[in-house]
């Protein structure tokens, strides 16, 4: 019997954290509706709001019983705009501009901006792209300290905008000073997952795993790909990660978007090939930001990235600012689960798998999928194996990951299909048995279903593992 009943979601959603959702309420609400990580943008998240967002998280996840991570986005090497008084509405012709090393002017329009060089990299009659293209500006003039621009779409110019110069290297470190504060913050915080904005190459992600390493965290390093450098380098990048963002709002500026769809294919399929996880992030339900129901297109692109087995979606000004957060959660959620049952394009067949482990977590996934388990329990203790098991994409079973470590229970938050329970490790095969059992009763799979166990038991001293295929048996 195919376990259609009662499908859970597979694929893991991600909400960003922002005005419209930090109440401990609307926290609570998009917990019960399925979120399963909060993104805090250090593009705009203050220290003092993260700390208290992220006592929020915790508290109601604990009450919720369900572990939720946290990923903390650093802003990296980003041209922003600084803080404005009141938005500006722009129209055609109009004249902006924008300053540099602390330069006032006495224009109508005019904003700062953290990148000193801005003035150096772009050319008179070059094309300024501000707050994900959606305003457009040409040079008409630069100084030492300012450019000025005629504005070319009209537009809202508010603070904190992304200016993005599709081409050119930004000459800023990997980790600006202000990532280093933010990541110690991040760190204090409790964060599962650091996201690096911009990475340009795998050294980038070297580096901030060091850094997470000497401060005594394990968090785990996610390199978000959005320009053209970060595609270029793309499979060194995966090597060096814990995981891939596919960051679709800057990287569709940065790349002529008629490319987006093929890079997002190869991304999501080398990461399963390489057995990362994988994020397709920004613009998934993006009309809703303003409207209660989605395009086609919308529901078309979240059934895509389902359909790639991706296994994160990120919605980002849906959850940060838009009017209808838990609604979008909603409709991911509904979307992933028709979309999952439905079947998927089946890129894990292309994962080498070299090692003992890794043929153990094949032999598991094949004989879930032949039988039609609803369920593969693993136990496991740093993670390693339900992540391997995730990895291949069992076609029918949730992978419940039995764990001995709170910490490796949130991490386990992005890996697609896994469920982790926090347990402390049975002493005999018996006991797992029985462990399993219990549990499997409260998630409403029916006695006389079959599962895949696979566990460790000592041996002579040594550990070793089993893989058993075991038909549920509830004693009344
Ligand atoms: N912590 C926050 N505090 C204040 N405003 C926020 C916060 N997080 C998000 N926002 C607002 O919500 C909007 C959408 O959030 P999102 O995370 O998509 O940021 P973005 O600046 O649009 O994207 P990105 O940083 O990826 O370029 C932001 O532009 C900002 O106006
Ligand atoms: C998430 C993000 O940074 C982007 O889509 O650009």
């Amino acid at each position: 019997m195919i376990p259609f009943k009662n499908w859970k979601r597979r694929t893991k959603l991600i909400a960003t954290l922002g005005p419209a959702t930090e109440s401990g309420e609307m926290i609570s609400s998009l917990i019960e509706s399925g979120v399963d990580i909060f993104r805090f943008n250090m593009s705009h998240g203050k220290p003092d709001w993260v700390r208290e967002k992220a006592a929020l998280i915790q508290e109601f996840s604990r009450r919720a019983g369900k572990y939720v991570g946290m990923l903390l986005d650093t802003q990296g090497p980003a041209i922003r705009t600084g803080d404005l008084p009141d938005q500006m509405q722009l129209k055609p012709g109009d004249i902006f501009t924008f300053t540099v090393r602390g330069e006032k002017v006495e224009d109508q329009h005019s904003v700062s901006v953290n990148y000193d060089d801005i003035v150096n990299d772009i050319q008179v009659g070059d094309v300024v792209l501000v707050d994900n293209g959606n305003i457009q500006m040409k040079v008409i003039s630069k100084e030492k300290n300012f450019l000025r621009c005629e504005v070319l779409t009209p537009g809202v110019m508010k603070s904190r905008r992304h200016i993005n110069i599709p081409g050119v290297r930004i000459n800023l470190p990997p980790l600006t000073q202000k990532d280093l504060r933010d990541i110690q913050l991040g760190i204090e915080c409790g964060m599962d997952f650091f996201a690096l904005s911009f990475v340009r190459e795998a050294n980038d992600c070297d580096l901030l795993r060091q850094i997470l390493i000497s401060k005594g965290s394990s968090g785990k390093v996610i390199a978000k790909i959005e320009d053209q450098l970060a595609v270029k380098n793309l499979f060194q990048i995966i090597d060096s990660s814990d995981a891939i963002m596919i960051a679709r709002g800057d990287l569709g500026i940065e790349c002529p978007f008629e490319e987006l769809p093929i890079i997002q294919r190869r991304i999501v399929k080398s990461c399963i090939q390489k057995r990362k996880p994988v994020i397709v992030a920004t613009h998934l339900l993006e009309s809703m930001i303003v409207n209660p129901a989605p395009t086609r297109a919308e529901i078309t692109d979240i059934a895509n990235a389902v359909y790639e087995q991706a296994d994160c979606l990120m919605l980002s000004g849906e959850t940060a600012s838009g009017r209808y957060p838990v609604e979008c959660v909603k409709i991911l959620d509904r979307v992933a689960v028709r979309t999952e049952k439905s079947g998927g394009a089946g890129y894990a067949s292309l994962v080498e798998l070299l090692g003992d482990e890794e043929k153990l977590a094949k032999t598991a996934v094949h004989l879930a999928d032949d039988v039609g388990a609803p369920a593969i329990c693993v136990f496991t203790r740093f993670g390693f194996l339900a992540s391997l098991i995730a990895g291949l994409r069992p076609r029918y079973s949730v992978i419940y990951a039995f764990c001995p470590d709170e910490e490796v229970c949130r991490k386990l938050t992005l890996n697609y299909g896994v469920e982790p329970c926090y347990v402390v490790f049975p002493k005999s095969q018996e006991e797992s048995i029985e462990l399993v059992e219990k549990f499997l009763k409260t998630k409403g799979i029916e006695s006389g279903q079959k599962i895949v166990l696979i566990s460790e038991v000592p041996l002579k001293g040594e550990r070793d593992r089993f893989i058993l295929l075991h038909q549920l048996h509830y004693i009344e």
